[in-house]
């Protein structure tokens, strides 16, 4: 059913892309699926800059994957070796994620990667999205989210992995999980994380709808802790880390699992299965139709 009801994909996109326009600049006449050009980040910059402060035991991780801190197999791979190598450095207890780029967090999922791609590929895809949940929801460091800018789908999912989010007070943003206005499926460990986050019946809600918060839309539903005026998001987000590392590392730590362990679980014996499924359901027709479609229209709003 789910998957059957995934299929009416077109009428989903056109009314997410048709809400997101902004002033009116609404998707006209018909968009071709087929896109020849995107313009994709090839630079071998770095992905992420890691900023330690040695005396505060604590690391600034800053998204740097222009222009809109989309997640590819390659950003995903540079961010789990830079996580794994804090995480084996006893002297690092806490990380701040942050977006170097302007107004976004993380537009979530590289689209590019779903679109086109080989089912190995994927595959591959598909393992390093669930290797970042992994390290990210299991780590023993305290990790804040400093949310300054816009964070749909696998944006607002690497988020809600963190102990603590605080957003930037800016209305133009948003955050969800948005999946089903894309017509795809939010994974189970997507579901259970935001279950874990804000409760079952919101995430009901806000799953079926694909909805996006404002900020203080989100501030009310618990998806985010605290707002700030963006100018204030690192020093608020650097209080807190203190606030937070005051507490035993060894009874926080076991208290996170506990309260994670669980889902941490279930993915892990069903990792496999779980790519299987990805693999078999982005690669379908009409989803990669759908697909296209919306990049086309991403693109298209712009001109
Ligand atoms: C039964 C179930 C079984 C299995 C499970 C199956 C499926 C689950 C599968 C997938 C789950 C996916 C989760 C995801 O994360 S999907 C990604 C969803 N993301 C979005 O919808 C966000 C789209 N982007 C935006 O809304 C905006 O770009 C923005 C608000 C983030 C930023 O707006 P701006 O106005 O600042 O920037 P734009 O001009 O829109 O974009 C600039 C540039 O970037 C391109 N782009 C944007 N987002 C993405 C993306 N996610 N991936 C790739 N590329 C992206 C956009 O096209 C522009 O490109 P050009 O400059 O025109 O080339």
């Amino acid at each position: 059913m789910a998957l059957r009801g995934a299929f009416r994909t077109r009428c989903g996109l056109l009314s997410l892309l048709s809400q997101r326009l902004p002033h009116g600049n609404h998707v006209r006449g018909c968009v071709s699926p087929f896109l020849s050009t995107h313009r994709r980040n090839n630079s071998t910059a770095p992905k992420i800059k890691v900023d330690f402060d040695q005396t505060a035991g604590v690391s600034i991780m800053t998204l740097q994957n222009p222009p809109v801190n989309s997640l590819s197999l390659d950003f995903l791979t540079e961010f789990c070796s830079a996580l794994e190598k804090l995480e084996m450095d006893k002297s690092c207890r806490g990380v701040i994620l942050t977006s170097g780029q302007p107004k976004v967090f993380s537009a979530g999922l590289d689209i590019m990667e779903m679109y086109g791609k080989s089912p190995e590929r994927c595959g591959e895809f598909w393992r390093a999205v669930q290797e970042m949940w992994l390290k990210l929801y299991s780590s023993n460091m305290v990790i804040i989210a400093a949310i300054n800018g816009s964070s749909p789908a696998g944006g607002c999912l690497m988020s809600m992995t963190c102990d603590y989010r605080i957003m930037a007070d800016n209305p133009r943003y948003s955050i969800g999980l948005n999946e089903t206005q894309l017509g795809i499926v939010a994974p189970f460990w997507f579901k259970e994380t935001m279950v874990n986050t804000v409760g079952h019946r919101t995430t009901e809600i806000a799953l079926q709808l694909g909805q996006l918060y404002s900020p203080t839309e989100a501030l009310d539903i618990g998806l985010v802790d605290k707002l700030v005026p963006e100018d204030q998001i690192i020093t608020t987000a650097t209080q807190t880390m203190t606030k937070w590392l005051a507490v035993p590392d060894h009874a926080r730590q076991i208290t996170k699992s506990m309260m994670r362990k669980p889902t941490i679980d279930k993915l892990m014996s069903k990792r496999e299965p779980d790519i299987q499924n990805f693999v078999s359901f982005i690669t379908k027709d009409p989803i990669q139709k759908s697909l296209g479609l919306y990049l086309a229209m991403l693109k298209k709003r712009k001109s």
